[in-house]
């Protein structure tokens, strides 16, 4: 069986996060594991409060996962602040890791900070250039070219101003655009659209999440980067359009859906 590390938060309403991370995995017929950065206290309506793992004991759990079940392929999200951010990248070196897709968390859907501010540059200098994939959404992708992204245009800027500095392939997610929700992929100096007409649901809390892990499964399965989100993106899809309709706010995914894994 193939094993998937998730190294992120915990989301308590079971939406992103370490629980979407585990049920994206479990749903694709593989072993997760989980080494937990930070306890969120978050449900569909938003985030109340963050409780940050120690940087000390981020880095007992990832010694007890890569000394004795050793994961394929890792996904990577909530990493909270500087120091969580420097233990992960160490231990990860230490331990050879690779097969890593990142998603650069740094604030929720419903606007509440999961990344300090100062802890960008620690992602973009450490953590970064360790991952195989990084999966910015758009206000993500604003943040790390430092300019306003709002076209298809403007995408494609932001992702060769990105590869400038990161030799690994770049998924920039379109759930952020008005009129779809086109992921635009740089891989190989290759640029490659995953067109996404809008599905009508307002409920895409943990989308993100869900589709990072599920990168990182069908890299698990020896597929390429490309394939890897195409099949990613048709999991999100399903999960999307079995339209599970819980909470008050932007509701979680609907992950029993009658996906097949290959
Ligand atoms: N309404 C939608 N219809 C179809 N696909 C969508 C929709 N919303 C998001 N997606 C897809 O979901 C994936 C995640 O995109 P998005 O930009 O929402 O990520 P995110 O903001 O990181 O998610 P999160 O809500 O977990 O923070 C992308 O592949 C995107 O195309
Ligand atoms: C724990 C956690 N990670 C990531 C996100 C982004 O969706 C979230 N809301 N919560």
């Amino acid at each position: 069986m193939k094993k998937v590390l998730s190294i992120a938060g915990s989301d308590c309403s079971g939406g992103a996060g370490i629980q979407a991370d585990i049920k994206t995995i479990t749903m694709h017929n593989m072993y997760a594991m989980t080494v937990i950065t930070a306890l969120t206290a978050q449900n569909t309506t938003g985030v109340s409060g963050v409780l940050e793992v120690t940087p000390k004991f981020v880095a007992n759990q990832m010694d007890m996962v890569f000394t004795d079940i050793v994961p394929d392929t890792i996904k990577i999200g909530m990493v909270s602040n500087e120091d969580i951010i420097a233990v992960i990248s160490e231990k990860l070196i230490e331990y050879k890791a690779k097969n890593i897709v990142l998603d650069p968390v740094m604030v929720s859907t419903s606007g509440s900070k999961l990344l300090e501010d100062g802890a960008v540059n620690k992602l973009v200098t450490d953590l970064i250039p360790l991952a195989t994939v990084i999966t910015p959404n758009i206000p993500e992708a604003e943040i790390l070219t430092g300019f306003s992204i709002k076209t298809k245009e403007d995408m494609e800027k932001a992702v060769i101003k990105l590869s400038k500095n990161y030799s690994g392939a770049i998924l920039i997610k379109g759930g952020h655009l008005d009129d779809s929700s086109d992921d635009l992929l740089l891989a190989e100096d290759k640029i490659h659209w995953f067109p996404q007409i809008n599905i009508d649901n307002p409920n895409t809390h943990g989308t993100g999440c869900t589709l990072s892990s599920a990168i990182a499964c069908n890299l698990a399965a020896d597929k390429n980067i490309k394939e890897s989100i195409e099949i990613a993106k048709a999991y999100i899809t399903g999960a999307l359009k079995a339209n599970l309709n819980l909470g008050k706010g932007s509701g979680p995914l609907n992950h029993c859906w009658n996906f097949i894994s290959k």
